[in-house]
């Protein structure tokens, strides 16, 4: 009998994933909390609030009983808003085993800590197979069955080699890494610059403005990166510029809605509450920022976002400002 999967997190991308997974003829056990919505899935096949329409395959399961959910699961995917992130996985921690494959597909910063998701794996379960699931993979494009393409990351070449063998379907490809660190970075980072995309895109920027935008956001990110200790080569691929793309250009993206609504004068928490979903970018602004504050690295976007966005700086001046900065190196990482 084949093994089941495990999805935690009844969201729209724990939705769609776990929906792949079950399409391409595994058991699937989706675990949230929420019991009326669970026991409304398994009987409409659909998951009305994150993913109205699109219907879901029988062989996937809701349910609020964490404990059969993950026991027995050949893997469990972990997506859940980086905010519960550790608590969800402490609440599974009775149930977890190390010979299980444990697979983050959040792009989130713990608060206060830095630590990212696959961090907080390791040091929840010592010794376990941990991966990370990252790429330019807006949940409700998948939904409408369009070809999309995310990256598998571990250090466990056997668990890259089976979650791609889970996943890819006519419709889905998972291209593997080792670069765990870097994976995970590149879809953390990216959020916050969706969310300066939406802005400058409500107030009406022109092409060469959103094309100088997304470059000079990668060349940030590289800057944080190599701060950081990580490989900024690995930001070329799906993970880093892949999703920076998608989440700059999308009005799917939720951070990119934010954004937007902060563009046209709202105020975040309006602007969030709208939203209803989560969008990771917010708290991984605040975070970044403390983090480039520190280790004094030079981040002209984070740091007028962050004015914008929580100290109700007027955006004109911000940018203003900025154009007045001296403009350095085009490419800082040129091999
Ligand atoms: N959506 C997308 O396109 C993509 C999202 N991601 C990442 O996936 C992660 C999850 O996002 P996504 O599914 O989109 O989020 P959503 O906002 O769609 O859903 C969040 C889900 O997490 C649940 N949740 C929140 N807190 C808890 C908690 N304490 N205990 C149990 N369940 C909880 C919510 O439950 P409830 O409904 O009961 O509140 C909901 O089911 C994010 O980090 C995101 O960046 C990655 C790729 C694409
Ligand atoms: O990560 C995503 C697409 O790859 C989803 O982005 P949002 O969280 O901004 O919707």
């Amino acid at each position: 009998m084949t093994a089941h999967i495990a999805v935690l997190g009844g969201g729209s991308f724990g939705t769609v994933i776990a929906n792949i997974m079950a399409e391409n003829g595994y058991p699937v056990r989706q675990w949230l909390r929420d019991e009326s919505t669970a026991i409304a899935m398994n009987q409409q096949h659909e998951n009305k609030r994150y993913l109205p329409g699109y219907q879901l395959s029988e062989q996937l399961t809701a349910s609020t009983d964490m404990h059969w959910v993950i026991a027995g699961a050949e893997a469990v995917f972990v997506s859940i808003p980086s905010s519960s992130f550790r608590q969800v996985v402490q609440q599974a921690k009775p149930w977890l085993t190390t010979e299980q494959l444990l697979i983050s597909t959040t792009k989130g910063v713990e608060a206060s800590s830095f630590k990212l998701m696959s961090q907080i794996l390791q040091e929840e379960l010592p010794g376990g197979r941990i991966g990370v699931l990252s790429g330019p993979n807006l949940a409700k494009e998948i939904a409408q069955g369009h070809i999309t393409a995310s990256v598998i990351a571990s250090d466990d070449p056997a668990l890259c080699e089976r979650v791609q063998h889970i996943l890819c379907s006519k419709s889905f490809r998972a291209y593997a890494s080792t670069d765990v660190y870097g994976v995970e970075l590149g879809g953390t980072l990216k959020n916050i610059y969706a969310i300066a995309s939406g802005l400058s895109a409500a107030l009406g920027v022109g092409e060469n403005t959103k094309s100088m935008l997304i470059t000079r956001s990668l060349a940030e990110m590289s800057r944080f990166a190599v701060a950081k200790g990580a490989n900024p080569m690995t930001f070329l691929g799906l993970s880093g510029i892949g999703d920076l793309i998608v989440t700059c250009t999308s009005p799917l993206s939720r951070n990119y809605r934010v954004g937007f609504a902060l563009g046209q004068g709202k105020n975040l928490d309006d602007a969030v509450a709208e939203l209803g979903e989560v969008a990771e970018g917010v708290n991984t602004l605040k975070e970044v920022r403390q983090q480039a504050s520190e280790h004094d690295i030079y981040m002209p976007l984070v740091m007028g976002l962050f004015e914008v966005v929580f100290n109700h700086a007027p955006v004109k001046q911000v940018i203003a400002n900025m154009m007045g900065n001296q403009p350095n190196v085009d490419v800082d990482f040129a091999v």
